[in-house]
């Protein structure tokens, strides 16, 4: 993959008002330690609408990871053995999915970087392996957040931590498919950052 710019260009776009990366911080609240990039990798938007109030939350710029080949319906319907996700779970040599891009413009001016991804078999849905790969984390804390059905964020935050090799990683946060505003903004606050 190549250089991307963060945007709040993501597919399924509604009216995200995030800033775009470079844009500068007009409105303030939260950028003065430095900027807030939230990253995440979402199927079926569950995980793109939670990371789009934590964009708001945090006056973070928003970056979408997407595969090059995105996943179908059929892709992801887990139920069949024979669809993309059940061979990609099957043999973890077939996740290495091409991102669009795997690096993000001004990465520097970023402290604070959220990954956010679905939970895929108690794990984190292996698109956003490639970019915490590709990805040097020093001197940054690094925040997992998750949406499942119903499993917990479990272990998955750790091994992407463990994969990127560099970071401050805190501890993380499930949200349920469905979660509101109030779910994700009361974490935010009991974070501190
Ligand atoms: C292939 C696949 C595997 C999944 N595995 C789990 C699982 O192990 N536990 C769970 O609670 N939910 C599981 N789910 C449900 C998703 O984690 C949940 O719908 C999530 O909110 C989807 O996020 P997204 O809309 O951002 O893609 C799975 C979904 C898919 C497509």
């Amino acid at each position: 993959g190549g250089s991307g710019t963060a945007s709040d260009d993501a597919p399924a776009d509604t009216q995200g008002d995030s800033r775009t990366a470079g844009q500068g911080a007009s409105d303030g609240a939260a950028r003065s330690d430095g900027g807030t990039l939230v990253v995440y990798y979402s199927a079926t938007g569950n995980t793109e609408r939670v990371a789009r109030i934590i964009a708001d939350a945090t006056g973070g710029d928003l970056f979408a990871l997407e595969p090059v080949d995105p996943y179908t319906d059929d892709d992801l319907n887990w139920t069949d053995e024979n669809s993309r996700v059940s061979v990609e779970h099957e043999d973890e040599s077939q996740r290495d999915v091409d991102l669009v891009a795997d690096t993000v413009d001004g990465w520097d001016q970023y402290d604070t970087v959220f990954i956010g991804y679905p939970i895929w078999w108690g794990i984190a849905a292996w698109p956003v392996d490639g970019f915490v790969e590709a990805n040097d984390f020093t001197g940054k804390t690094v925040v997992p957040f998750c949406t499942s059905a119903s499993s917990g964020i479990g272990g998955s935050g750790d091994q992407l931590a463990e994969l990127a090799g560099t970071g401050d990683w805190l501890e993380g946060e499930r949200f349920s498919s469905g979660a509101d505003e109030a779910d994700v903004q009361a974490w935010i606050d009991g974070l501190g950052l």
